[in-house]
């Protein structure tokens, strides 16, 4: 039987391939981004695994299982202090501190994305929740195995740190989701199905537009009179 987690990366290939081509994406393999489109990538990135963290909570309190629980905890104290480092790699290549390009407001994309996903975890159930978040991780390991696939980077290339720490996720916590939403999607009706399948392609198309909001320096186009707050 085809697991349903396939179900999904099947129909949302499209999106991937048009992710695995996008010139932020291109710009990582052969070192060619510019100083601007790292660091707004990181401001936004920052807020945006914020937001990230908080789904995670919102998981933990819709759980039923210790050993998911646990999961989610690991995952939250990951983001905190190791998905920092792919962050540093881009800060140091722009030349800038990491504290400096924290606590910024969510630029249009990233705002969408991170309300997509808080809106379905609000209102949903454990599913609905791992088809939203499912993209990120499984985007990103499959971008860092193809970019070391393709470049096999040595330490010189600037992006190193960043292809081998996404490389490595391979066999991590995507195949873990992938496993707790292919055995609750098991009992659910196609109706249900075909919900999951939409949070799950809303993301992709997320991931997509994260990857040019970054590259674009993507920005609301009107100011507003006083400076916003953070990206919550
Ligand atoms: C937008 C986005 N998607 C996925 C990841 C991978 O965790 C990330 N850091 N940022």
């Amino acid at each position: 039987m085809t697991r349903f987690s396939e179900e999904l990366r099947r129909e949302a290939d499209p999106i991937y391939r048009a992710i695995f081509d996008h010139p932020f994406v291109r710009g990582i393999a052969d070192g060619t981004l510019r100083k601007e489109q790292l660091i707004h990538y990181v401001k936004q990135d920052f807020e945006y695994l914020n937001a990230y963290i908080r789904l995670y909570g919102i998981a933990i309190s819709k759980c039923d299982s210790r050993d998911t629980m646990a999961l989610f905890n690991e995952q939250i104290s990951f983001i905190l202090h190791s998905e920092t480092h792919p962050h540093n790699n881009f800060c140091s290549v722009a030349g800038v501190s990491y504290e400096q390009l924290q606590g910024y407001p969510l630029a249009p994309s990233a705002n969408h994305y991170v309300r997509h996903m808080l809106s379905v975890a609000h209102a949903g159930t454990l599913e609905d929740i791992l088809a939203a978040m499912l993209p990120c991780p499984w985007t990103y390991t499959e971008i860092g195995a193809k970019l070391l696939a393709e470049v096999k980077p040595d330490r010189s290339h600037p992006f190193y740190d960043w292809m081998h720490f996404y490389g490595s996720f391979e066999g991590g916590i995507t195949e873990k989701m992938r496993l707790l939403l292919d055995e609750r999607a098991e009992s659910l009706s196609p109706d249900r199905k075909k919900r999951l399948t939409e949070h799950f392609v809303a993301s992709c198309r997320l991931e997509y537009m994260f990857w040019d909001m970054a590259y674009t320096l993507e920005e609301w186009p009107v100011s507003a009179a006083q400076t916003e707050g953070a990206g919550r």
